[in-house]
């Protein structure tokens, strides 16, 4: 019988200290896979160290580009002799962001061929959006059996793509299939996310013509060729937000360092709402949480960017199951992403969801299960409240956590956590 990892979390009161924020995973995977594009060598600094960067890795690797560690976080990626359009099948199911493969492929080549991605199974996450923005531009897509494949017969040419809804990914991709079209491409009701500016920024280094990403319009004029550049990845804010909750439920008092507060105003004016002391020292790009009393509940909705990020969704609930008072959840980003509320009942919460809200009433003690990290951020949360909760909390599937939180162990145990990973059978 193959052995499996799990985590123990045990409460250890206030967490305290410093931590510092990695590389933004959701900037990483579409930077790495716009580097396809480039025609020298690029460099990127501050890489997340997470599994889906190592598959991300793999995938560039299978289509022949050269990757190489230069440190632990600062790689070297060399796409001159990229000759395949294909992705391995068996990749593209490990992650979500498998697909954002396809638009460097669609520039480069005028074709490409994948299969639908895998990823966190938080919604029905349809690609139908990417796929019309490649076909605006001028691709035609086939599916056969789990096959996608999008083809151009004489190249991509710009034109006006309006997104039904404000998608990452979509717009990542799309953006990267116009970066060497024929003409002028306009993506309308365009994401907003820090990490479509990072990898805008990115893209623009290389030559890229961009202008507006970070708003809802983004006009992107096609160049002939894309150079190397080096580039360091914006910090995860999505990490820092979950750190700044290990300070709030632990009542712990933790100084932030590589985060920018105004990527996470929403995580922060929720904090303040309830109680907690939030410093931002700027210039240094860190904020310091303390919470030295009882929280008081809130309500949260989850919406694009700027709204409050459905990334944080679960780790906020955590917290709210200990805050003084009913709290509100309203996620309106994916279908299915109230997969920790069963995990966290187990653990005394007390939660009752209809449809895509969730009442939180606050209890005074939470206490140690074995439960599932269902997803990734679903795992945090579950961390989040093993830290306060009597006695053991044995979280099982960390593979999914494994994704999305850099050297997640040493960080917590830095700030005074009890929380190790133990082999079961
Ligand atoms: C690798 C990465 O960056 N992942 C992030 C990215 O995911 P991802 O790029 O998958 O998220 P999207 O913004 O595309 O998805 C948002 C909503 O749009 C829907 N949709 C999306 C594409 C499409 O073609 N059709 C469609 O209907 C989805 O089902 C979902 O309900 O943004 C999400 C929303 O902030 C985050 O939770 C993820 O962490
Ligand atoms: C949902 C997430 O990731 P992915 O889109 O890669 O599944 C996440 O980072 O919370």
């Amino acid at each position: 019988m193959s052995k499996e990892e799990i985590l123990v979390v045990r409460k250890n009161g206030p967490l305290k200290g410093e931590v510092y924020i990695s590389g933004a995973k959701n900037s990483a995977l579409p930077i790495l896979a716009a580097s396809l594009l480039a025609s020298e060598e690029v460099i990127l600094d501050e890489v997340p160290k997470l599994k889906d960067i190592e598959v991300m890795v793999e995938i560039l690797r299978s289509l022949n580009a050269k990757v190489e560690y230069i440190t632990e976080t600062s790689l070297r990626i060399d796409s001159s002799n990229v000759d395949k359009f294909e992705t391995p099948f068996e990749l593209m199911d490990k992650m979500r962001a498998s697909f954002i493969v396809m638009g460097p492929l669609l520039a480069k080549f005028g074709h490409a061929v994948t299969k639908a991605p895998g990823g966190c199974n938080i919604g029905k996450r349809p690609i139908d959006l990417h796929l019309k923005g490649f076909e605006a531009l001028g691709a035609q897509t086939t599916m056969n059996h789990e096959e996608i494949s999008s083809k151009t017969k004489n190249g991509l040419t710009g034109n006006v793509i309006y997104l039904d809804f404000p998608s990452v990914g979509a717009t990542e991709n799309i953006m990267m299939a116009a970066t060497m079209a024929e003409g002028e491409t306009v993506i309308e009701n365009a994401a907003k996310e820090p990490e479509i500016v990072d990898l805008a920024s990115f893209l623009s280094k290389m030559g890229a013509n961009i202008i507006g990403a970070g708003t809802s319009n983004i006009i992107i004029k096609g160049v002939e060729k894309l150079k190397g550049t080096r580039h360091t990845i914006v910090p995860d804010r999505i990490e820092a937000a979950t750190y700044m909750l290990a300070a709030a439920i632990t009542g712990g008092d933790i100084l932030i360092k590589n985060v920018l507060g105004s990527h996470i105003r929403p995580v922060i004016a929720k904090l303040i709402e309830i109680g907690a002391k939030v410093e931002e020292i700027e210039d240094d790009d860190m904020i310091r949480v303390k919470a030295s009393k009882k929280l008081k509940s809130t309500s949260i909705k989850t919406l694009p960017y700027p709204g409050f990020p459905t990334d944080v969704q679960s780790q906020f609930m955590a917290l709210m199951t200990v805050c003084k008072g009913e709290s509100s959840v309203v996620e309106t980003v994916f279908e299915n992403r109230f997969m920790h509320v069963d995990e966290l009942k187990k653990m005394g919460a007390a939660i009752i969801t209809e449809g895509n809200r969730a009442v939180i009433v606050g209890v005074d003690k939470l206490h140690g299960a074995e439960v599932k990290a269902t997803d990734l951020r679903a795992g945090a949360a579950l961390i989040l409240a093993g830290l306060v909760a009597d006695g053991e909390t044995k979280i099982s599937d960390i593979y999914h956590i494994d994704r999305g939180y850099s050297d997640l162990i040493e960080k917590f145990t830095k700030l005074g956590a009890l929380i190790e990973r133990k082999q079961v059978n």
